[in-house]
């Protein structure tokens, strides 16, 4: 959480100075910044080349247009990797480029869909990178960065005259990829541009997704660049290796895996702060509560109060209980959930806050958008369930909870709501309780924004809001309506009031 400035004298908080106060710029902005380097026109340009199998390129197309229409128009199969396989066979001399050398000889052409010889100037090529989790893009990627001269899809998988089955195989025939070699070359490739966080995050990818036959050897091999950051903060090398350790045991957790299932240098308690414990409890459980929070339930108004009572009741009893706290903006939902969250907190038991959209999360201390913290899936239909495994540090956590809380509830489809009650259930063991039998309180305003369906109709719409699911009659209804932000301004109050209710 953060506060920029403090309330004037008369307890006034300027919340549109706040808005701007907190524009936030990126470490790598500012340093750009207070090194001076140009922000534009840096020379050479980087182009970034997409990479796509036979027919899985992108197709940006008017929203009136006629499907059958886009599809069968010559411009829809081109793309920038098609029409590099067309330079091939219209410019013999170019043969000897590479597909990420071609922009330092050609320029794309975007409107006519081609390569035209470049006359003038250079131009750096990057092709966009793939995972090796995700198979034959992967292979075809390593195929397009070492041969060149290709005229088709076919031609790139013929190796000494015979088709091979798959990108796969054309790279084994070619000699590029040999056992763990490939996954070897995805993290030297890495290593050159990726800090090192973001390595182990990929070794830990490996590890999971791409079954390495020698996990020791890929760790020997890479763990120097997956150390970097902490062998500048730290001397002891024993401490280095067991930091490392530890992180990817870490994200191990949270993809639902153990690290003792590999053949990893073990990791020693005596260098393990967390005991073992799941990253996700130990993160959640070193959320700072303010202070000056535990101090806010003294000054809730009569609804506040009301709502405040209740689900603290829920959370004692610890018996479950889903409630809704329906309020206007301006009345107070973001002042009761930190007078909830401090009391729970002070209490040293977990509370979960959550919100749709990453900004109204950014607001409550410890805030998670609900996507990231209950691992949903982006695209959930009836019935789905979130992705995180019985056995991993968020089922871990969800269970030890004794609070969860999820503002601006009504954006989100109900599907989404329903995934986590879902998961909820199965993992409490409890299939005949609501969430399972936790006490969680969702908030919003359904005055203001509605989930978003593509191209839905106002049936489609309202279907999708939490007023049409199946648990919103179990939802204990908890209204606040005084308006806290205007109530010097009774007219302004109406007013929002009336535009919310469309009267
Ligand atoms: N009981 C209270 N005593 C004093 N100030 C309060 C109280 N409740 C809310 N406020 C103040 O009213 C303003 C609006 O409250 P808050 O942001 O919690 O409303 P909200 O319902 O979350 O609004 P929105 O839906 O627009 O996000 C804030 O400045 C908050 O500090």
């Amino acid at each position: 959480s953060f506060s920029i400035d403090q309330p004037d004298s008369d307890g006034n908080i300027d919340e549109i100075k706040r808005y701007v106060d907190a524009r936030w710029v990126t470490p790598p902005e500012a340093m750009w910044r207070i090194f001076g380097f140009p922000l534009c026109a840096n020379d050479p340009s980087v182009l970034q080349l997409p990479l796509h199998l036979p027919n899985m390129h992108r197709v940006a197309f008017n929203e009136q247009a006629d499907l059958t229409d886009v599809v069968a128009s010559e411009k829809a199969s081109k793309s920038m990797l098609t029409e590099y396989f067309k330079a091939n066979q219209n410019h013999p001399w170019a043969r000897n480029i590479l597909y990420k050398d071609f922009p330092g000889r050609f320029t794309w052409q975007k409107g006519k869909k081609y390569w035209k010889e470049r006359v003038e100037r250079y131009q750096i090529g990057r092709i966009v990178s793939a995972n090796p989790a995700e198979g034959e893009r992967y292979y075809l990627r390593v195929l397009l960065n070492h041969v060149a001269g290709k005229t088709s899809y076919e031609d790139l998988l013929t190796v000494d005259g015979r088709l091979c089955g798959s990108f796969r195989e054309a790279a084994e025939r070619l000699g590029l990829i040999e056992a763990d070699n490939t996954l070897d070359d995805c993290l030297t490739e890495a290593e050159q541009w990726a800090m090192p966080c973001s390595l182990r995050r990929l070794f830990a990818t490996i590890l999971v997704h791409c079954e390495p036959g020698d996990v020791r050897g890929l760790w020997d091999r890479h763990f120097e660049p997956m150390s970097d950051d902490y062998r500048r903060s730290h001397t002891c090398p024993i401490e280095v290796e067991q930091m490392v350790l530890l992180d990817i045991r870490g994200m191990l957790q949270s993809m639902g895996k153990d690290i003792a299932d590999f053949s990893l240098p073990c990791i020693d308690d005596a260098f393990d702060p967390t005991e073992g414990e799941a990253r996700e409890v130990i993160e959640e459980s070193n959320v700072d509560f303010d202070i000056n929070d535990t101090k806010l339930a003294s000054s809730l108004n009569l609804e506040q109060r009301v709502a405040y009572d209740e689900i603290l009741a829920s959370v004692e009893h610890a018996d479950g209980g889903v409630f809704f706290v329906d309020g206007p903006g301006g009345t107070g939902k973001t002042f009761l959930y930190r007078a909830l969250l401090a009391k729970v907190r002070s209490k040293g038991n977990i509370a979960i806050a959550t919100a749709t959209s990453g900004v109204a999360a950014s607001i409550m201390p410890g805030g998670r958008t609900a996507h990231s913290r209950f691992k949903i899936p982006l695209t959930c239909d009836d019935g789905a369930s979130c992705t995180f495994t019985k056995q991993s540090g968020t089922a871990k956590l969800l269970r030890m909870a004794s609070l969860i809380l999820w503002d601006e509830a009504t954006m989100t489809k109900r599907q989404a709501v329903e995934a986590l009650d879902n998961s909820m259930r199965d993992i409490m063991g409890r299939r005949d309780r609501p969430f399972g039998g936790k006490t969680v309180v969702f908030g919003g305003d359904f005055r203001q924004v509605l989930p978003v369906v593509r191209r839905g109709s106002r049936g489609q719409i309202i279907d999708a809001t939490l007023r049409s699911s199946h648990l919103w009659k179990g939802m204990r209804q908890l209204r606040l309506v005084t308006n806290m932000r205007a109530h010097n301004d009774t007219w302004f109050a109406d007013y929002l009031l009336r535009v919310g209710n469309g009267t």
